[in-house]
């Protein structure tokens, strides 16, 4: 390799991660959650509530904010020391909504992978979390679509992703069964084909002293 083209693949690259403009109509929204209230029997401009009065603003607000999808740059550096074993990212904390309720769901996710020619800002693991929570989602696709960026980024030897959330829908309403949590994972390359791999990898997603 040439000392240019080797200077080329030390440098930090960065990508950008996005996601198309939702196109909201927020004064829409309120006068819809204004008619959501009233057909649930709360009137928004009952003088004995004057607080109500602004709920549906805020409601749509509310939404606009938890469904606001960031994006960002994942950025990655040459793997000049050819780290060859794990990088785990556990108990990143995060919330998201399930598309059938429009509740929130909220956990933690442990993130890894085994490098190879990259590796990746250890912020991005969390920013990834983040970007594809902020949407109506399912855990399954949630989880499945962070492994997925990894890969796609990083052509990793290996990538591990579980989470673990509680889903209000089914804690708050409905099944109300407080206190489940429901764990998620997806495994990639060698994590998924080595059992040992799998297994060290989920032993550095539990808790450690340090
Ligand atoms: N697989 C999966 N199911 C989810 C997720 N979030 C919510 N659900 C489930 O989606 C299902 C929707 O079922 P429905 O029967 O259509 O809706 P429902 O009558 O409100 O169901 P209940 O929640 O059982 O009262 C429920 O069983 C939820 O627990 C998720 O991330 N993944
Ligand atoms: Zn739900």
């Amino acid at each position: 390799m040439s000392s240019a083209a080797h200077e080329v693949t030390r440098l930090a690259s960065r990508s950008r991660v996005t996601h198309p403009a939702p196109g909201r109509d927020l004064d829409n929204a309120e006068a819809a959650a204004a008619e959501f209230l009233r057909s649930l029997g709360i009137d928004p401009d009952d003088p004995a509530t004057p607080d109500l009065a602004d709920t549906p603003r805020r409601l749509a607000l509310a939404y606009d904010e938890l469904l606001d999808v960031p994006e960002f740059d994942f950025t990655t550096f040459a793997n000049t020391e050819a780290y060859d074993e794990l990088v785990v990212v556990g108990d990143i904390a995060f919330q998201s909504i399930c598309e059938h309720h429009l509740l929130p769901f909220v956990g933690v996710a442990h993130v890894g992978y085994l490098p190879a020619d990259r590796i990746v800002g250890l912020s991005k693991l969390a920013r990834t979390v983040d970007h594809f929570a902020r949407r109506p989602q399912t855990q399954e696709r949630l989880t499945m679509q962070i492994a997925d960026l990894l890969e796609e980024q990083l052509r990793p030897r290996g990538v591990g992703v579980v989470l673990r959330a509680e889903h209000t829908c089914m804690t708050l309403r409905g099944a109300r069964s407080p206190g489940t949590a429901t764990t998620t994972s997806s495994m990639r390359g060698h994590l998924r084909e080595h059992p040992a791999a799998r297994a060290e990898f989920l032993a550095l997603t539990r808790p450690i002293a340090l």
